[in-house]
């Protein structure tokens, strides 16, 4: 069962932005980087495949489904992780209902310590609020919520861009054992050379004018 992105276009509503039309395939137990260069519709393209934003022509399917014909549920169970850990997090949450809750959603039964472990977090650190934890160790968390929710595909969009060495190849080896696991992954970067290093296959998106 494979995520497909079929000739997709998008327009801003304000104009300023014409993704035109893009393929992309995320398949069962291989990781996919989306490369490009900032601004070029990396973000827009995860925005599109795991439904937050419906194209304007083209199909985004999901086992063969169209992922809007799935309303109310997250398409073929894909999870994104933002590229930013701060505001994909509720401040007022600790790190331990955040993801028991995101699991909850989908019914999904969970060892948060397990979890946690598998991402490279101290388990300990889940009892904190975001703001009490660094950086790296939120987008760890976050990592560890998206997890949670079991979910077919991953959209991990530059979840490491701004974090340090020790937290990349954290979360790198968890997409790679996920994804030996069976979980199609797409890793969204503009680092080229970490995309080499991660990935089954590297996937160039187009730049173009606005
Ligand atoms: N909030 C916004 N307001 C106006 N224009 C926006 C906004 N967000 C994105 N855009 C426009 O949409 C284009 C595509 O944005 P998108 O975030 O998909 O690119 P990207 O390749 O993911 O960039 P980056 O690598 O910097 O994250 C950008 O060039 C920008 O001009």
């Amino acid at each position: 069962m494979t995520l497909v992105a079929d000739r997709v276009t998008y327009r801003r509503p304000d104009g300023g932005f014409v993704l035109p039309p893009t393929d992309l395939t995320v398949r069962p137990g291989r990781i996919t980087a989306l490369v490009g260069p900032s601004g070029c519709g990396k973000t827009t393209v995860a925005h599109l495949l795991s439904g937050l934003l419906v194209p304007g022509s083209g199909s985004v399917t999901a086992g063969g489904v169209d992922v809007r014909r799935r309303r109310g549920r997250l398409p073929g169970h894909t999870a994104l992780l933002d590229q930013d850990p701060v505001s994909a997090s509720d401040p007022h949450l600790t790190l331990r209902r955040a993801l028991t809750l995101s699991a909850s959603v989908r019914g999904v039964p969970v060892d948060p310590d397990a979890l946690a472990v598998e991402v490279g977090l101290d388990p300990a650190l889940l009892d904190r609020r975001p703001a009490e934890v660094s950086g790296g160790q939120l987008q760890r968390a976050c990592l560890a919520r998206a997890l949670a929710q079991e979910p077919r595909y991953l959209i991990a969009d530059e979840a490491t861009a701004h974090l340090d060495p020790l937290s990349t190849t954290a979360i790198a080896r968890t997409l790679r054992r996920r994804a030996d696991g069976g979980l199609g992954v797409l890793a969204i970067t503009h680092d080229l050379r970490l995309a080499e290093s991660w990935a089954d296959e590297v996937v160039e998106l187009e730049t173009h004018a606005p």
